[in-house]
């Protein structure tokens, strides 16, 4: 006998889809010093060329690049040195056949010129007097005028959550305020009369509150604001009011532990109470994961997350995150990286069920090798220890050693 109805992966993943509501987050505007990590919310274009005018990528002489060819350490070319260009500052002249500019790294090339010979390529005859000794090709040593963002042109597209380098591309724009995707604000709670907050110590059959916080780490990370509601013991009262509070001021809302059939697991009754009924779906034929919950309560999503560690940060990565990353306005599908690596055990799986296994990735001989990270779901090790994880769909009885598989990434380098 099974004490759930348990549905496929996929079918999970469209329920809760035909759930969500159809907007994202509201839109703000914040200071490029704070847009780290925000996901951008109207695309971006660049109101001027970037750079706005041809730059030498080098100290050296700027010429028109025809009168080098042919130039070598015995048959020099020889040109006039017309002037100097300073930093900073518009050149005031043009070149012109047979003349060269000195030039620093960085400095806007003059009218005429199309190339800079390097410095070392160059000896000088007299003050006035140039010998290039190695011919250079039009554009060699030139940054051209929009040749990194040309105006008009899409810099940031809406959707994407900021990067260094990003931040950099905006600031380069002249963009200091950018409109962002306001942060999803969700909500947590761990429920269990043995869980005990990180500061106890625990005693009889007591443990501490594991998931609150890699939950918590896990919305952090993907750019919500996370307020962590504590443990509630296994008391259906106390449960429908942190959960209702939760609900009131969040957009979603996870529960860890009383998801399963236990005589005290309250989390379906309390969505069900709060929600007139709103169980979606409660049983997953995914391991781990099995007993995961979704409800809505109104408009706002709550997942009942199974208590077993691994399992329920196993969940939130599978359908909490493309949650969050729908209502930021994100895809859906987003995979930090994929990879393909090859299993070093055989690792069998009931058909009929997705299975997610963990790996800790090995590089050797040239290619990485996935090391399957054996462990029962309770045991937070099993994730400290994992650098991957390998999907194993319901429609295949396992995998083999020596098989090549894709490995999401889930740990940085
Ligand atoms: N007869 C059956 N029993 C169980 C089944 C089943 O199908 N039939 N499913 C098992 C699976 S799979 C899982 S996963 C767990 C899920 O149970 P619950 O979601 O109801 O969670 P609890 O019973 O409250 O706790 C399970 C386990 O996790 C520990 N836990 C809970 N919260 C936390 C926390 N915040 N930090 C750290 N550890 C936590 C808790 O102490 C338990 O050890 O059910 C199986 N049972
Ligand atoms: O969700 Mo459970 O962790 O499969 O044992």
């Amino acid at each position: 006998m099974d004490f759930f109805n348990c549905i496929s992966l996929s079918k999970a993943q469209s329920l809760i889809e035909s759930r969500l509501p159809v907007t994202a987050t509201l839109i703000e505007e914040v200071l490029l010093p704070e847009a780290l990590g925000r996901v951008v919310a109207v695309d971006i274009a660049a109101g001027e060329d970037l750079p706005p005018f041809s730059r030498s990528t080098v100290d050296g002489y700027a010429v028109l690049s025809r009168d080098t060819f042919g130039a070598g350490e015995g048959a020099p070319v020889m040109l006039d040195i017309i002037g100097e260009v300073f930093m900073g500052q518009a050149a005031g002249f043009s070149v012109r056949p047979g003349q060269a500019v000195i030039m620093p790294t960085g400095g806007m090339l003059p009218a005429g010129a199309d190339a800079v010979v390097m410095l070392e390529h160059t000896e000088r005859s007299d003050t006035e007097t140039l010998l290039v000794l190695k011919p250079v090709a039009p554009g060699e040593n030139v940054i051209a005028k929009g040749e990194d963002i040309r105006v008009g042109n899409i810099v940031m597209t809406s959707g994407t959550k900021l990067t260094p380098a990003d931040i950099g591309a905006l600031a380069a724009c002249g963009i200091a305020k950018v409109k962002v995707r306001a942060q999803l604000k969700a909500g947590i709670i761990s429920t269990g009369d043995e869980v005990v907050d990180i500061t106890e110590t625990p005693v009889g059959g007591q443990v501490r509150d594991i998931n609150t916080y890699t939950l918590a780490a896990m919305l952090t990370e993907a750019g919500c604001k996370v307020t962590r509601y504590g443990v509630v013991k296994d008391k259906f009262e106390d449960l429908l009011a942190t959960v209702g509070k939760a609900a009131s001021e969040n957009q979603l809302v996870l529960v860890s532990g009383g998801s399963s059939v236990g005589a005290r697991d309250h989390t379906v009754q309390v969505i069900e109470e709060l929600g007139r009924q709103d169980i979606v779906f409660h049983g997953l034929a995914v391991k781990p994961g099995k007993p995961t919950i979704f409800g809505m309560v109104g408009s706002v999503p709550v997942f009942g997350l199974p208590g077993h560690p691994v399992a329920a940060m196993t969940i939130c990565q599978t359908l909490v995150l493309p949650v969050v990353y729908r209502l930021q306005g994100r895809g859906p599908n987003r995979v930090n990286c994929r990879i393909p690596a090859r299993l070093t055990r055989n690792c069998a799986s009931a058909p009929g069920r997705d299975d997610v296994l963990r790996v800790k990735l090995n590089w050797q001989g040239g290619e990485y090798l996935a090391e399957p990270v054996l462990g029962k779901s309770g045991l937070i090790s099993v994730m400290t220890q994992a650098d991957g994880v390998v999907r194993v769909p319901a429609d295949s009885s396992g995998l083999y050693a020596g098989d090549i598989v894709t490995v999401e990434v889930i740990r940085e380098a």
